[in-house]
């Protein structure tokens, strides 16, 4: 497969309570909305991509790209966007990153997709030296019923989710902060000083 069979879902429907309840993927960080820098890094030529977000859906089409609201009520967790996103892509593949995390490593759709295909996997997680970043994963779209099963039982752990099938770990060493996400203001400060020249 290649990268036209992925479709790039940024999930951008949490509450962001750390952050003082404001749009996580909204709030400028050097200029950008937080969102863009994270689509600026990921999607590549040939791919779909498309935004899950709860609030704001109208400042998030203005990024040119389709948004999606979880189905499930009540901000049940990353799992319902992630089964949002499962639901309205229409390639094989679906890659989940979140919009809190503006550093991810540009080559992340290439290498998730050479350890799933190297593995057989049916999923392949982003890892560093340190962890697992569950919400950095490529998925089949054909998980989507077996998503739907766990919501419904009213599971919400990823970890056990991932437990129930084929998950290749894709290790990006010595990349650690990469994979920094943005929960809080001081966070925010702190990454904008980086990214400012
Ligand atoms: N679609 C969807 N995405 C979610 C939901 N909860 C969290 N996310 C996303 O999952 C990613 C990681 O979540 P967190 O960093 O915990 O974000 P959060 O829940 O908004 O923030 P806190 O309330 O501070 O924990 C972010 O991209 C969130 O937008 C949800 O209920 N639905
Ligand atoms: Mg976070």
């Amino acid at each position: 497969m290649t990268l036209n069979d992925i479709t790039l879902a940024v999930l951008a429907g949490g509450q962001a309570r750390r952050m003082g309840g404001d749009d996580k993927g909204l709030i400028p960080v050097a200029g950008q909305p937080m969102i863009r820098h994270v689509l600026n890094r990921v999607q590549q030529p040939g791919m779909t991509t498309m935004i899950i977000a709860n609030r704001n859906q109208q400042q998030y089409a203005e990024l040119g790209l389709p948004v999606h609201a979880d189905e499930l009520p009540g901000f049940m967790g990353p799992m319902a966007g992630m089964a949002v996103a499962m639901n309205r892509a229409t390639t094989p593949l679906v890659l989940i990153c979140p919009c809190d995390t503006p550093k991810l490593p540009a080559d992340l759709a290439h290498r998730l997709l050479a350890a799933l295909e190297a593995e057989e996997a049916d999923a392949a997680v982003a890892c560093d030296d340190e962890r697992e970043h569950p919400v950095v994963i490529l998925l089949k779209r054909e998980l989507l019923g077996s998503i739907e099963q766990f919501l419904a039982a009213g599971d919400r752990k990823i970890d056990l989710w991932y437990g129930q099938h084929k998950v290749a770990r894709c290790v990006f060493h010595g990349a650690a902060d990469a994979f920094a996400n943005i929960n809080t203001p001081e966070q925010r400060q702190e990454l904008e000083q980086q990214l400012l020249p």
